[in-house]
This record gives structure tokens, sequence and C-alpha cells, in this order.
């Protein structure tokens, strides 16, 4: 925790619901600005808010202190109306068991903080599909999938109530809890409020005059450079002095000061107030208006609302809401946008211990985690990857909207994360998950031809910093270029595991939890210069900040526009940024040097290019159109293909001899027409042996990945005087013994590898001198 964390007031554990809020959310449109209330952060996030609408600078300090006098909510039950008649969903991404360190778990600490509000967000996307309309209004005998009856029926909606019937029953029997702690809550606001405008009566500057922000000595004589822990007040008034000066330099400045010279001391003082290294703070503060900024590292130190997301594949939303009151848990659903999330206010319960917790009708999950899936929209049967899954926030949600049919290959290089991936897809009842444990840069070598890919990229976490403080110091230059660089090649994976040709997608959504350029629109740049086979589209979310086309000199392309960016001071939410792509066709050979540098001004990307090892990872078709990648040897392939089964069979105790021969005499039969049609896929007992076979699904797919790499490898071990019999029976044991395989290169890949490195005759030749050794 940085020192400004800890030394400032209210930090620590989140603090309590500030219930009024709910009472003005109820009352208010879903839409209407919250209300300024009488916390400093608050009310800094109020002012900042306010003059972006505005767009004029305040003339008031921003602090606590100047902020005006904050309404006040009416706490009173009586006073709360109906609430509105559309449904609200709350959802939260991550599980408690998803571990401390992962940005997606949330703080069990409860702070209803919500001054733009969850439910202000627009409706929700289509993405969450007839599973959510169901969970609206479920129906008995409805797509519940495992049975948990008995924990459904609960009598609080009959099932022909109508939607603001439930609506205010779910209202009615949370506000009772609500009101109490409203009442207790406003008492407090109102003599904070008090004590605050009195203080800032005492401390504003008067109008007009300027701000002098680069005094030496406070009015003590003590010099502000050296404040200590009892001087953050100071800091924090030079800090919103600097900040009007920012908004309004011609009139505010200082004769003789430049606009950096305040940036600079705006840059000291948020590290010292807040506890960044400077190296962080610089790169954040560069991403915003001076005032905005302010209310992004504000917003830093509050904790984001608990969400919990329903999960629709074991209950209904409203079920649920029902269960989780009865056991004393104050929720409301997060907004329209999404309709499987409950905003929780105050539990009495532990919420990763209740019994419905147990029987995965609901995960622990940051609202902004919701954002991705909702942008990839799976459908139903269709087969996706999630190229970084553990813990599982988003797989479980993918499962969820595809209603538990297609397949979804869950993949995570991290071992221990995947135990917690598995653990999740268990709890929450998915039955359509291959969990995989490979390094995502390792697709579409293991497997291709997906309809949509998740790529959640491991990141720095800059937008999780209110859940981990860690993150304000342990930051440094090389993670800025380590985590980029492994995000470009990862995303260079994901779009090539992606089938173009998909009837029903083509999509990839890549996302971060983090908010730096380095991490999103630069990695989404690289993407489109490298792949010109894919384009930015819309997310479909309803809200969040356009990605970035210019900024601080750098230039990107302009449908980077279409990107979406979130924040803590904007939403309330983490800090996310997704992007959407569709593939427009396969990756052409020329790759490599494919450039759409025009859209970037500073020619950044293209530095970047040139120090990045390009690593092939166009998949492995199987589809009639290979010969867009360069085409099949189809001989060549045949003895890669012989090798691979001889190795298969005699791992199985077969004697790879007897069979293949019987085989090759069936194919010559074939081929000589006595056996009708000519067969391309041929089976060994129940073994597909085909390369073709692989198009069949994905187990056969790895199959026969597997089978041909083993098959490469050796080729590559027997090396060019393969002639040398004793060399490439050892080459062979070897490979053959290689049961996992280590992946390298596909057949095609091989073979573009070798026609480059002396032609393809030498190949059957290497392989004729295998065959004679064996013999
Ligand atoms: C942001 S977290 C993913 C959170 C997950 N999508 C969820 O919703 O629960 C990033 C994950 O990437 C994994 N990871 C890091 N490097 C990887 C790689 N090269 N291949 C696959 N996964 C990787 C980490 O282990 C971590 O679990």
């Amino acid at each position: 925790m940085g020192q400004g964390r800890r030394m400032k007031r209210g930090q620590g554990p989140p603090g309590p619901l500030d219930e009024s809020l709910v009472t003005r959310k109820r009352k208010d449109a879903p839409a209407a600005p919250v209300e300024a209330r009488g916390k400093r952060r608050r009310a800094d996030v109020k002012a900042y808010n306010e003059a972006a609408v505005k767009k004029e600078a305040p003339k008031q300090r921003v602090s606590k202190k100047n902020a005006p006098p904050a309404p006040k909510a009416k706490a009173s039950k009586k006073a709360a109306p109906p609430p509105p008649v559309d449904d609200e969903v709350l959802h939260g991404d991550s599980d408690m068991e998803e571990g401390a360190d992962d940005p997606d778990v949330m703080e069990n600490g409860l702070d209803g903080a919500n001054w733009t509000g969850l439910d202000a967000l627009g409706s929700a996307s289509d993405s969450d599909g007839p599973d959510l309309e169901d969970d609206e209004f479920p129906e008995s005998g409805s797509d519940v999938v495992d049975s948990d009856d008995e924990v459904r029926k609960t009598g609080m909606w009959s099932e022909d109530e109508d939607e603001s019937d439930v609506e205010e029953k779910l209202t009615a029997a949370n506000i009772e809890g609500l009101s109490r702690k409203l009442d207790m809550q406003k008492a407090v606001e109102e003599a904070e409020a008090q004590a605050e405008l009195e203080e800032a009566a005492m401390q504003t500057n008067i109008a007009g005059e300027k701000p002098k922000v680069f005094e030496a000595e406070d009015e003590e004589g003590r010099q502000i450079s050296t404040l200590n822990v009892q001087d953050l007040q100071l800091l924090r008034t030079r800090l919103n002095d600097t900040i009007r000066v920012l908004d309004d330099f011609k009139t505010l400045g200082e004769e003789g000061r430049s606009r950096a010279e305040y940036r600079a001391q705006m840059l000291k003082d948020i590290c010292a107030y807040y506890g960044y290294s400077e190296f962080l703070a610089d790169k954040l503060l560069s991403l915003f208006p001076a005032r905005e900024a302010f209310a992004f590292f504000e917003a830093n130190e509050t904790p984001r609302p608990v969400v919990i997301r329903t999960n629709t594949l074991r209950t209904h939303r409203r079920e649920l809401a029902q269960t989780l009151i009865n056991r004393g848990v104050q929720l409301e659903p997060v907004g329209k946008w999404s309709k499987v999330g409950l905003q929780i206010f105050e539990s009495q319960v532990p919420l990763g211990a209740t019994p419905e917790y147990l029987a995965g009708h609901y995960i622990l999950q940051a609202a902004s985690s919701f954002l991705p899936v909702m942008a990839l929209a799976p459908q139903e049967h269709e087969r996706v990857l999630d190229m970084a899954a553990a813990p599982g926030g988003k797989t479980t949600h993918i499962a969820a909207l595809m209603k538990n049919t297609g397949c979804i290959f869950a993949n995570d290089s991290n071992k221990s994360r995947a135990k917690g991936l598995i653990g999740n897809i268990h709890r929450l009842g998915v039955r359509n998950t291959i969990i995989c444990n490979y390094s995502a840069l390792e697709f579409p070598k293991v497997i291709g031809g997906f309809d949509r890919v998740l790529l959640d990229a491991p990141c720095s976490g800059t937008g999780v910093i209110a859940k981990d403080a860690s993150v304000k110091t342990n930051k440094t230059h090389a993670d800025f270029l380590r985590l980029p660089h492994l995000q470009k090649q990862l995303i260079l994976s994901a779009i090539d595991s992606v089938d173009h040709a998909s009837k029903t997608g083509g999509y990839i959504v890549y996302s971060t939890c983090s908010v730096t350029l380095e991490e999103n629109e630069q990695v989404v740049q690289y993407a489109l210069n490298k792949r010109p086979n894919v384009q930015l589209v819309e997310t479909g979310l309803t809200f969040g900040k356009e990605g970035f086309t210019t900024i601080g000199g750098k230039t990107f392309h302009p449908s980077m526009k279409m990107t979406r960016r979130y924040y803590p001071h904007t939403y309330n939410v983490d800090g996310f940024f997704v992007a959407k792509f569709k593939k427009t066709g396969p990756t052409p050979l020329n790759a490599v040097g494919a450039d759409r540098s025009s859209a970037n001004g500073n020619g950044q990307v293209n530095a970047e290019a040139l120090v990045t090892e390009y690593v092939d990872k166009r998949p492995i078709h199987d589809s009639d159109d290979e010969d867009d990648f360069g085409g099949f040897d189809e001989e060549e392939d045949k003895i890669y293909i012989e090798r691979a089964q001889r190795a298969q069979l005699r791992r199985k105790g077969k004697d790879p001899k007897a069979i293949l021969n019987k085989n090759k005499l069936e194919e010559k039969k074939v081929k000589e027409g006595t056996n009708g049609v000519e067969k391309k896929d041929e089976k060994v007992g129940s073994e597909v042996v085909g390369a073709k076979a692989k198009k069949s699904n994905g187990e056969k797919k790895i199959k026969d990945s597997k089978a041909e790499t083993n098959g490469d490898e050796k080729t590559k071990r027997s090396g060019a005087e393969v002639s040398n019999e004793k060399k490439s029976k050892k080459a062979e044991v070897k490979a053959n013994g290689d049961k996992k395989g280590k992946q390298e290169d596909s057949p095609t890949q091989s073979a573009r590898k070798s026609a480059k490195a002396g032609g393809a005759e030498k190949k059957p030749r290497k392989a004729s001198g295998e065959r004679k050794a064996k013999a």
C-alpha cells in the first residue's frame, strides 16, 4: 500500500455502504447524475463529472472543502418510490476462489459508492441473450439445468406476476433493511457535510486570486516539498490549486511559469498523496486532462461495488435475489445494461459460503468482467476458445450464454490457476468445456478453427488499483515492455485460431483490466498491422468511452474508436479495455510484411515489429481451401502420416507393419479401382488416421496434431543426412518415445521450411532412408 493510501483519511477497509445513493437511485431516473455527497473524494469526483458536462473550468476548488453542499438523499423507507420497471441486473466477475491476486476477484468489503451508478448505463446488450430473458421471467420447468427447485420456489413471486410487481416486491424486501441504515447514514453525512463546509469556508482561496502552487513554504513556514503525514491536507489543497490552474492556465497561471511546470508539480503531489511511483503516475496522468486524472486517482482509492453474476445454468436472477434477501443480503440489480448481475450493498452472511454459492447459483465477479463476454456474444452450438481463462469468471459466463451447448476450450498456462478454473466449472455446472494448460502462444497449433476467441490477456492491472494497491509501486518500465510484447504475440495467436469462414462467428475479443495505451490501443494497432485479415467492429456494449485514435502524439487507426475504455471514475467499474475484431479472411502468406503503418503517425508499431520475432501461427487448415496457404505436398504428407501412424500403433502395442501393409494393399486396390470410390481418410482399428479426419472434431484434431508433430520432429532430427540408417532409427525411436510430442511445426509449416531449406525432392529421400533403416 502506498504511503498516500495509508495515510489518507478513510482509507483501509472498504467503507460502509452509502445507502443514500441507493434511495436516490430508486427515486431518480436511472440515468440521473449522482448527487454530491459529503465525503471529500466523492465530491471531487462529482466536481469532475460536472466540469466535464459543463465543459467549463470550475470557479471553485474541487476538494471537499469547496464542494457545494451535498443534497441529501431522503432516507425514509416511505419516501422511496417503486423501483424502475425495467429489470436491472447485477453481476460480478470473479469468484472468491479466484485468488486475491486476480484482478477479477471482488473484495469482501461492501461499498455502495456508485456516483455515476452501474444502473445508469443503458440497457443490456443482446449478448445476454434469451437466457437472461428467461432469467427475468422464469417459467416452471424452465431451462435451469440442475435441479435446485427447492431453492427456487420461494413464493416471493408468483408465476403470473408481471415484471413491475416482481421488482416492487424485491425492492420492498430490500428497502426495509436499507432504510434503517439510511437513517443513520443520513445523520452522519449531514454532520460531515456541515463540517466540510465550515472547513472550506476557512480555507478556500478568494475567487479570482491566483493559486500559489509554487510557494516553497506553507503559511507556517514549512517546506511544502517535505510535507509529511500531517500535511496531507496541504498536499491536497495544492493539488486542487494546480488543477484549477491547468483548467484555466491563461487566467490563473503565474507569470513566468509554464504548463509543464504545473504538470510536473501535480505529478509530484499525486505520487506523494496517493503513493504511486513517479513512473506509473506519469503514465496514468498522460491519459487524461488534469481534472479527470485527479478523479481517476481518487476513484482508485475507493473499492468498487460488490457484484455477483447469476449463473443462469442453475437458477434465475429473481429467485437468487429472493433467496439471498431471505438470508439478510441487501441487493439490487446492477443496471439495465446487464440482466444477470446483482449489486450487493450489505450482507449478513459471507457471500462466498452461502448454500447458493456452494451450489453454483452465482459467482462473485466484478461488473466490468461481464463486458468482454457480452462483446464476444457467444452463440449456442459454437466452438469458442478462452485463451487465458483462469479462474473462469468469463468462461462460465460464456458457457451460460451458450446454455451449455457447443464446446468451449478454456486454456490457461498457469497450472495452479487452471485448477481453480476446474473448481468453478464444476461448481457452476458447466458441461461444455474442455480445460487445457498450454501457453496460449501455442494456439492454433494445439487446435484452431474456432468460431470465437476471447483473449482476456494477462496485464499490469492498472484498472484494478482499488483492489490491488501494490500496482501503484511495483510496475516498472520493464513490465510495460514485457507485457505488451506478450499481449501482441497472444493477439496474433487469437486471430489465427479463429475460422474466418465460420457461419455464425469469426470474432475475436481482446480485453485487459488495464488502462495503459501500451497494453490496449498499441496492441490492437499491432494486430491490425500484422493481420490485414481482421478489422475492428463495434463491441455492442451500450456504454464505455471510445478508444483513443490520437493521444500524446500517437495516432491509431480511426476504427480504434470502436474499442471501449472503462474507468472507475466514469462508470464506477474497474478500469477495463475491450476490442472486438472480425476475421475477414485467411492470414495471407505475406502476413509479416502486412502493414497499416499509414494509420500510425509515429511509426512506433513498425519499429516494434522489427524487434518482434515472427511466429507463424496460421491455422492448420484442413478444408479444401488449404491451397490459400501454399498447398500441401500429398506425397510428403503421406510419409509424415505413416510415421505418426506407426508410432501411434506401437504405443498401443499393435504391429504397425501388419496393419499398415494391409492398409496399403487396400489403398492400392482403391486406386486401381477394385474397390470403387477413392477414399481419403482411412481407419486403423478405431483410430482415425487420415489427415483430413481432423476437421471432424476437436478431439480428433488434437490427436492428429500430435501425431503429425511426432512425424515432423522426426524429420527435423534426422536432418539432411537421413541416409545414415543408425541416425534415423535413433531419431525415430526418440520421436516416438516422446509421447507428449512438444509441438513445433504443423505439416504446412514444415513443408514450407523444407522447401526453403533445399527442395522438396530431399524429403522423400530422407523418408526412404528411414524406411530402409527400419527394414
Ligand atoms: C486476466 S487473467 C484471466 C482471467 C479470466 N479470463 C477470468 O475471467 O477469470 C489472465 C490469465 O492469463 C494467464 N496467462 C498468462 N500468460 C499466459 C499465456 N502465455 N498463455 C495462457 N495464459 C496465460 C494467467 O495465468 C491468468 O490466469
